[in-house]
């Protein structure tokens, strides 16, 4: 077997965790998985029905728990590829198997420290920050449950930087899109297509070094340099948004895809690539939003569509990942097992490979990182920075 590294890499860490967002299993998982996803949030009664609907209409389940079991396996593989030896662990926000459950496995099978991937690329209160509050709770609940007293942790765990201008995952994208333009084989508009968030906390998102717009539109213009490098020809690109919920009188980030596809076709535009930049995986954001919403707005206005694959598992992905998870360990043995000895800020000299213009986010979140609302604390703790409930 090839070895491009040292077993040692992956020291502190005894697992690799896979954290994502979680999904219906089947129909009568989907109020329960609303009921967590929404819990605390102020979601009109009415955008839940609806997107009930959109789970019903896949027959009640995601798609997103066999995308996390193949970037599962996907890890497991390259990680022995590279002849190291890191269990690759899967737990969810919402649905089963749930995070805290993946720890106590983890703590039952020996491992004291761990290093997370977020299935989200970007850095925001849902990319980031959120994930690092269930990371936190899960971590309080399981101090009692192995005997530990309460406020006591029975595990670390530390988190890999946002990736989204990591070059495994802008290489993967890359190809998709470049493969997308050959599929249409004409000249078309790339719209760029990501999740889109408040206002207010794209606007809190800026603290890691830029925000949660900026950083798509980052990875965008150098997904379409290169592939206009391939094609050979220039291309004109855009950033569009799906999936807004929250009630009407609330700033999201827009344009909306389906008004942008119309405001396109107004101006003559007959083919578009759509580039799902925003997330890794076909879930239902894609699956119902993209392939089934906004391809009908363009089917109805005339306008031929092609949408590009999320990166899934890619091969530059997988790599890309465990790229960052030996960097990450790379860190940690830099700065010692002792959480509170962690920078309030940038990782120290390491090697960090970026591609774009912004520099790489730190592995230690900052300050006030992805808060829901700039300057507002909201008094839940989150893991993965020096102070909880900063
Ligand atoms: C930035 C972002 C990502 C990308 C980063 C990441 O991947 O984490 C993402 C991913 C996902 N969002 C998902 C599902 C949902 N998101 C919701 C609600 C919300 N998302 C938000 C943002 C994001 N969401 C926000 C600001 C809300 C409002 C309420 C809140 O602040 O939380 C709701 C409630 C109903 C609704 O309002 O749509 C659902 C059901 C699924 C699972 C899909 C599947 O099952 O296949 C995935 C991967
Ligand atoms: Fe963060």
């Amino acid at each position: 077997m090839p070895s491009d590294v040292e077993p040692s890499a992956v020291a502190p860490y005894d697992a690799l965790l896979l954290l994502s967002f979680g999904g219906p299993d089947g129909p009568d998982d989907v109020l329960p998985f609303l009921r967590n996803v929404t819990a605390g949030k102020n979601i009109p009664d009415e955008r839940l029905a609806v997107v009930a609907e959109h789970y019903h209409h896949f027959g009640g389940a995601s798609p997103i728990n066999g995308q996390n079991q193949a970037l599962q396996r996907a890890l497991t593989d390259e990680i022995a590829r590279r002849g190291l030896d890191l269990p690759v662990l899967w737990g969810n926000r919402n649905w089963m198997p749930y995070t805290r459950d993946a720890l106590a496995a983890a703590y039952a099978d020996g491992a004291r420290r761990v290093v997370a991937v977020v299935t989200s690329a970007y850095s925001s209160y849902s990319g980031c920050r959120q994930y690092r509050e269930n990371l936190w709770a899960s971590l309080d609940e399981l101090g009692p449950e192995f005997g530990l007293p309460a406020g006591e942790h029975p595990l670390v765990v530390d988190k890999v930087r946002s990736y989204f201008n990591h070059p495994g995952f802008v290489q993967a994208n890359i190809d998709a899109v470049t493969e997308a333009f050959e599929s249409i084989g004409r000249d078309a508009r790339l719209v760029f297509v990501t999740h889109s968030i408040p206002d207010t906390m794209d606007a809190a998102s800026e603290v890691s070094g830029a925000s949660y717009r900026a950083q798509h539109l980052d990875v965008a213009a150098t997904v379409a340099a290169a592939v206009e490098e391939r094609l050979g020809r220039p291309l004109t690109w855009d950033l569009a948004y799906c999936s807004r919920s929250g009630p009407p009188s609330q700033p999201w980030l827009e344009p909306d895809v389906n008004d942008h596809l119309t405001a396109l076709a107004a101006d003559g535009v007959q083919a578009v690539v759509m580039s799902p930049i925003g997330f890794v995986s076909d879930h239902m954001e894609v699956a119902f939003d993209l392939d089934t919403e906004a391809m009908q707005t363009a089917a109805e206005l005339g306008i031929v569509a092609v949408r590009a694959d999320t990166v899934g598992v890619r091969e530059p992905f997988v790599r890309g990942l465990v790229d960052l998870v030996l960097e990450r360990a790379a860190l940690a043995r830099e700065l010692g097992a002792d959480p509170a000895l962690l920078p309030q800020g940038d990782a120290p000299a390491l090697e960090q490979a970026t591609v774009g213009a912004l520099p790489a986010f730190p592995s230690v979140c900052r300050p006030g990182c992805c808060r829901m609302r700039e300057g507002v604390a909201t008094g839940i703790p989150a893991a993965c920075s020096a102070d909880p409930l900063s």
